[in-house]
């Protein structure tokens, strides 16, 4: 499958989104990983729909939207509308994911499922015929900036693995403590899509430049 860098914009400087943006895109990042949270799912909180419609307007890349937020059926209507063309919600937000699924595609949206680094990878089991793509986090989800958990390679194999047997074409996506110096670990372990955010944003032009160029080694 093809190696994708999707660059977050948690990392970026807001004053400077736009041109930061088009400095990842021009780099060859593909996918713009967007963080969505709401201080009850994780601690912290981001930004919502506006900004989604706002980047939308004057950006063609693929808006990989990640909502770490409780019940997100509540809004993911509001999310396509936006302009997300993937939506990723969590297993452990949900009551019945199978339903926020279905609300996805009928939104037309491409669906993602996420786990937490403490959530057992055989959750994802049930959702290999219905998803476009599984998030499995390298960090606690809720800060940028964070240390890379070692465990997370087996995990990521094992999806990987998980995802083979299934005989669908489910993208395999890794987010948290990645960059330049353990991509390589990621990608080796299975992974296909790369969220990177404190490795890419401190320098967008370069460092995206640096990362794309390690990705097409692996294509
Ligand atoms: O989802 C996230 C945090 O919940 C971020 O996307 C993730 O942590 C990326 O940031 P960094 O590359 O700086 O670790």
């Amino acid at each position: 499958m093809e190696k994708i860098l999707a660059p977050s914009i948690l990392a970026a400087d807001i004053m400077r989104l736009g041109e930061q943006i088009e400095a990842v895109k021009n780099a060859g990042a593909k996918y713009l990983h967007i963080d969505v949270m709401d201080g009850m799912f994780v601690p912290a909180l981001s930004y919502g729909m506006c900004v989604v419609e706002s980047i939308r307007k004057s950006c063609d890349m693929v808006l990989d939207v990640h909502l770490m937020i409780v019940e997100p059926g509540r809004h993911v209507e509001a999310f396509a509308k936006a302009g997300a063309d993937i939506i990723t919600i969590h297993l452990e937000a949900c009551a019945d994911a199978h339903e926020v699924i279905r609300q996805i595609h009928s939104c037309g949206c491409k669906a993602g499922v996420s786990i937490k680094p403490g959530t057992p990878i055989e959750v994802l089991e049930e959702y290999l015929d219905e998803v476009e793509l599984i998030l499995i986090m390298s960090v606690e989800p809720g800060f940028g900036g964070q240390k890379y958990i070692p465990e997370s390679t087996e995990r990521i194999r094992q999806t990987a693995e998980l995802i083979r047997k299934s005989g669908r074409e489910i993208e395999l996506e890794v987010d948290g403590g990645v960059g330049a110096g353990n991509v390589e670990l990621v990608l080796e372990a299975g992974a296909n899509v790369i969220v990177a955010g404190s490795a890419v944003f401190k320098d967008p032009a370069k460092n995206a430049a640096e990362m794309m160029s390690i990705l097409k080694k692996w294509d």
